[in-house]
C-alpha cells in the first residue's frame, strides 16, 4: 500500500520555480512505483508484452531524464541538481519492523546557503538506490541542523525497491542524496486552523511543518529552518493500522507533549483500524481512537472553535454540537497518506497530476479547493 499521493511531488516541485527544471518525468510517486522501479523485475508472459515491456525498459534508459543522469559531487554543496554523498550515522528499529529511523549527515561546509526559503516547511530530499540507480524522495523529521543531520522515518514495503535497500544500511555507510524539494509551501499568517490528516509515514511532511513552526522554536537549539513561532491552531489527525505501526516515539513524544501544554497550538488525535493487542510505545491503548477517521471527527473538529474564548464563552459553547460552516473560515486541510484515505477524507486526484476536485468528507462539509491540499 502506498501512503501520501500518486504524485505529490511532481505538483509539489513546481509550485517552485527554482526547482521546477529537476521536476521529471518520473518525479511523481506514480512512476517511481511503476516505472523506475519495476523494469529490473518485469517478466512479461506473452511476446506482444515482451515487446512492450523492451519498449518500455528502452525508453526509460535512452529517454532524457534530468534526475537519473544528475552527476556526484562531493565537493559542491547540497542541490537539487547533483548528488551528494551523506553518512549514515544511525538506524533504528522501531517497533513497526517495517519502518527505521534513520539518521544522515551531510559534511557541513556542503551545506547550501540558508539565507532565503530553501530549508523552509515543508521540503524533501531525493535519496539514490545505488544498486538499481533509482531515486525517491523522503522527508527529514526536522529538518537540517546546523551539523548537517537530517533524521528520516523510512518504511518498507515488501516489495519496494528503496524502503528496502535504505533498511539494509548500516552506520558508516555513504548514500548519495540531491535536494531540497519543495513539498508543499508553508506561509506564515495566512491560516488560522490547520488540520492535517495522515495516514501512516504520510505523517513525516506533518511533523517536519509542526517541528519547523512549533516545537523547534520553544526550544533553544532551533535548526537551521526555524521559523517564528505560528499564530496558527493545528490539529492532527493520524491513523495507522494497528497501534503497534503508530509512529515511533520520537515523533509522538514531542507532539503529545506540545498538545498537552499549549493546547490552543496543537491538538492530536491517534487513530487505528484495530486493536489488535500491539501497543504503541508512547500512547496508552485506551487514548487510541479504534476505527477510520470520519465525519463526525472532523465534525468535531471544526466545531471547537474554543482557543481564545473566556471560560463562560466555553461553556456556551458546549451545546454547539452542529459542525460550524467552513466556508469564508481561514482554514486549511492537508491530507497525506494511502490513496484510499485521501480518496474517502478529499476526493481523487484530478487528471495529470492535479489537486481534482475536493469530494470525500472534506466535500460533503462544504470545503473549498482552496481549503483542501493534497499531498
Ligand atoms: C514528497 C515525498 C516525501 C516522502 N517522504 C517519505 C518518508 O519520509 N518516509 C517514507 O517511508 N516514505 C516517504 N515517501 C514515499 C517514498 O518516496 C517511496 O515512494 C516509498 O518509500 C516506496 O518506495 P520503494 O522504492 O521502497 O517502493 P517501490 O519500489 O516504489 O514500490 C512501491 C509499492 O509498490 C510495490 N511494488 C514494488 N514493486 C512491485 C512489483 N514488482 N509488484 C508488485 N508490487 C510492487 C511495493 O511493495 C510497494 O507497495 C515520500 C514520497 C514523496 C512523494
Amino acid at each position: 500500500m502506498l501512503h501520501f499521493g500518486p504524485s505529490c511531488l511532481k505538483r509539489h516541485v513546481q509550485q517552485i520555480a527554482w526547482a521546477s527544471q529537476f521536476a521529471s518525468r518520473r518525479s511523481s510517486w506514480q512512476r517511481h512505483s511503476s516505472t523506475q522501479a519495476k523494469p529490473s523485475k518485469r517478466k512479461g508472459p506473452a511476446l506482444a508484452v515482451a515487446v512492450l515491456g523492451t519498449g518500455i525498459v528502452a525508453a526509460y534508459f535512452l529517454w532524457p531524464d534530468t534526475s537519473r543522469s544528475a552527476p556526484t559531487y562531493s565537493n559542491a554543496a547540497l542541490s537539487p541538481s547533483h548528488f551528494t554523498p551523506v553518512t549514515v550515522t544511525a538506524s533504528e528499529q522501531c517497533a513497526d519492523p517495517n519502518t527505521r529511523l534513520l539518521t544522515l549527515i551531510l559534511s557541513p561546509n556542503l551545506l547550501p546557503p540558508l539565507h532565503g526559503s530553501i530549508f523552509a516547511p515543508v521540503w524533501s530530499i531525493f535519496i539514490k538506490d545505488d544498486d538499481i540507480q533509482v531515486e525517491r524522495p523522503y522527508t527529514p523529521l526536522e529538518g537540517i541542523d546546523e551539523s548537517g543531520r537530517m533524521k528520516l522515518w523510512i518504511k518498507r514495503y515488501p516489495k519496494g525497491e528503496v524502503g528496502r535497500w535504505l533498511h539494509s544500511k548500516s552506520v558508516g555507510d555513504t548514500i548519495e542524496i540531491r535536494g531540497p524539494l519543495k513539498t508543499w509551501t508553508w506561509l506564515d499568517d495566512t491560516w488560522d486552523e490547520v488540520i492535517m490528516i495522515s495516514g501512516g509515514t504520510g505523517i513525516t511532511p506533518f511533523y517536519q511543518l509542526l517541528h519547523t513552526v512549533l516545537l523547534a522554536p520553544s526550544k533553544e537549539a532551533q535548526p537551521l529552518s526555524s521559523t517564528p513561532l505560528s499564530l496558527t491552531r493545528f490539529t492532527l489527525l493520524h491513523s495507522s493500522r494497528v497501534p503497534g505501526e503508530l509512529p515511533p516515539p520520537e515523533l509522538l513524544r514531542p507532539l503529545i507533549d506540545h498538545a498537552e501544554t499549549h493546547p490552543e497550538q496543537l491538538r492530536v488525535s491517534f487513530f487505528v483500524d484495530n486493536k489488535d493487542g500491539s501497543s504503541a510505545q508512547s500512547i496508552p491503548n485506551d487514548n487510541i481512537r479504534q476505527g477510520r477517521i470520519d465525519k463526525a471527527d472532523i465534525g468535531l473538529i471544526l466545531g471547537d472553535r474554543s482557543a481564545g474564548l473566556t471560560w463562560w464563552q466555553k461553556l456556551l459553547r458546549v451545546s454547539t454540537s452542529k459542525p460550524e460552516p467552513v466556508a469564508g473560515r481561514k482554514i486549511l486541510f492537508l491530507v497525506c497518506g494511502p490513496e484510499p484515505m485521501i480518496h474517502a477524507i478529499a476526493g481523487p486526484y484530478g487528471r495529470n497530476y492535479s489537486q481534482g476536485e475536493v469530494g470525500g468528507i472534506l466535500g460533503q462539509l462544504g470545503c473549498t479547493s482552496t481549503q483542501v491540499w493534497k499531498l
